[in-house]
């Protein structure tokens, strides 16, 4: 259809050399000219069409057209009220006048109102012993004309004046349209040709191109929308399981400082200090400043000796004690050294001493009452940067992000911590949990977390976990009857899986292309 409309456009052309009104056009498949809306619109199409070639050239003229009302096509198909009133009621001397009653039975109550009153003025009808009778022999329904004149050509000849008491009736309607006068273009010709929108290799080989004719850029149209503004995948992922976190009643532990003492990052956790994990191939030390101020007095003291001698039931290390070792500058290597010292401060009601936390009560400590330890229970996360020094490669980089968290109660199991892990990941969407026994200096007994990775078909671990030893809580103050769960949680490894990367310098590099994704420029991170 597109194309016949085209077609008859340049006929038109060739046979008149210009058109001044396309609304004279008599569309394919039509009898009358395309004097209405929709054919103009239609019309439009084809122009631009032929434009965008330089075949035609064309201005734009603006009308006001008219169009029917809903009643003003049931007029121009059916009549005007007062023509059904005048066919439905008998000529004078042929049967019984026809009385109001049966006149609403026949036409409808409103037709019949209505249409009675016009049929009067217009003496087509009469009044014959109370009913109704045709006065006049044949009528001409100047209302149905009207409408079927403005239906096909927008407008009545006859003038403004009829056009604007068929408005007040309410029988039509203004619209604003256009028509249009076209001329030939430079490139006129009366055959369409399809123009190219690619110069391919067969069009240079074959040396087509030469005779080809191409579609024009239009350096009008809109470009795609820039990806500007977006947050990072590793963020977006992030700002999700905080959410999760916070929907669960977590609060988000501060740990903004990336430098951490030995002690804070291992020996508060009862990492001894011959552990390997401390030596220079897998921890960064710094090298100025290299050492820390010292830690608190009375708990540093408590932590020495359970290292070297043991107590609260642990045999201990019984290795030497390297105060050097506690005091060495270093980039944290996990998260854990800031719940360490958020545990801590958690227990000083438990040793008596003011709660840090509460601003009011720090100047003021409130005693305890009687059968009150001091123990409060908490719901603890973060999630931030750690820096090990290892070899990189396809998954490893010297830092990563670490989501973390704590929780602290009296009886807590590890059934409570296994519960909270498959309710925390099945709000990440991953149902499929295996827990495998592990080891950690911190944690008895500890667990290793695995998710099915359902691309990979194969279980991934997705965390670390435990129940912090004794070791380490006892010394902080806490009561023995208090038991903290503590895991981490890569965030690189989900979001790498999220978003179908397998390089992590693609995530964290300078140049964010995401396999898969980085061809459609429509999609944003
Ligand atoms: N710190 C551990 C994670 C962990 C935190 C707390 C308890 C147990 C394990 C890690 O780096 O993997």
């Amino acid at each position: 259809m597109a194309e016949a409309i085209q077609q008859l456009i340049l006929d038109t052309l060739d046979k008149f050399g210009t058109i001044q009104d396309t609304r004279t056009l008599v569309l394919p498949g039509h009898t009358q000219p395309a004097a209405n809306h929709d054919s103009q619109i239609i019309i439009l199409g084809a122009l631009n069409s032929l434009a965008s070639r330089e075949m035609i050239t064309y201005t734009t003229q603006e009308t006001v057209s008219h169009v029917l009302t809903p009643e003003g096509s049931q007029i121009a198909l059916q009549g005007s009220h007062e023509a059904r009133v005048w066919a439905a009621v008998p000529f004078k001397g042929e049967g019984a006048p026809m009385t109001p009653k049966q006149l609403e039975e026949r036409v409808g109550a409103d037709i019949a109102k209505i249409g009675q009153g016009r049929a009067f003025k217009n003496k087509w009808v009469g009044k014959e012993g109370g009913g109704l009778v045709k006065i006049a022999s044949e009528i001409v329904d100047v209302t149905q004309l009207e409408m079927r004149e403005v239906d096909s050509s927008g407008t009545l000849k006859v003038g403004e004046k009829e056009l604007a008491e068929l408005r007040k009736r309410k029988l039509i309607m203004q619209r604003k349209g256009q028509w249009f006068t076209v001329r030939k273009g430079p490139a006129f010709s009366t055959s369409i040709v399809k123009p190219e929108t690619d110069l391919t290799i067969d069009m240079l080989a074959t040396g087509s191109w030469k005779t080809s004719t191409y579609k024009k850029y239009n350096f009008d149209a809109e470009g795609l929308p820039t990806n500007g503004g977006a947050l990072h995948p590793l963020l977006k992922v992030r700002d999700e399981i905080r959410n999760i976190f916070l929907e669960m009643g977590f609060a988000e532990m501060p740990t903004s400082s990336f430098v951490e003492s030995g002690f804070w990052c291992f020996d508060a956790l009862f990492v001894p200090q011959q552990h390997p994990a401390r030596e220079v191939q897998d921890t960064f030390y710094l090298s100025d400043p290299s050492t820390s101020l010292p830690p608190p007095e009375a708990y540093y003291s408590r932590v020495c000796k359970v290292h070297e001698h043991g107590g609260y039931g642990s045999t201990g290390y019984r290795a030497p004690w390297s105060d050097a070792e506690s005091r060495k500058l270093l980039l944290r290597t996990h998260t854990t050294a800031s719940s360490a010292a958020m545990l801590w401060k958690l227990a000083a009601k438990c040793r008596g001493e003011r709660d840090e936390d509460l601003a009011g009560e720090a100047a003021h400590p409130t005693p305890l009452k009687s059968g009150d330890d001091g123990f409060r229970p908490a719901k603890l996360f973060s999630i931030d940067r750690v820096f090990r020094n290892e070899t990189m490669d396809a998954t490893h980089l010297a830092e990563f992000h670490q989501v973390e968290g704590v929780v602290a109660d009296r009886g807590l199991t590890l059934a409570d911590l296994i519960g909270f892990m498959r309710v925390f990941f099945k709000k990440m969407g991953i149902e499929n949990l295996r827990f495998k026994p592990a080891y950690n200096p911190y944690t008895e007994p500890s667990l290793e977390i695995f998710a099915f990775h359902p691309q990979l078909r194969k279980w991934v671990e997705v965390g670390n976990s435990g129940m912090f030893r004794p070791e380490m809580l006892e010394p902080m103050g806490f009561p023995k009857d208090v038991h903290v769960h503590g895991w981490g949680i890569g965030l690189e490894r989900p979001t790498m899986i999220r978003y179908g990367i397998n390089n992590i310098r693609t995530l964290v590099g300078h140049k964010v292309s995401i396999e898969g994704v980085e061809k459609s420029p429509a999609v944003r991170f």
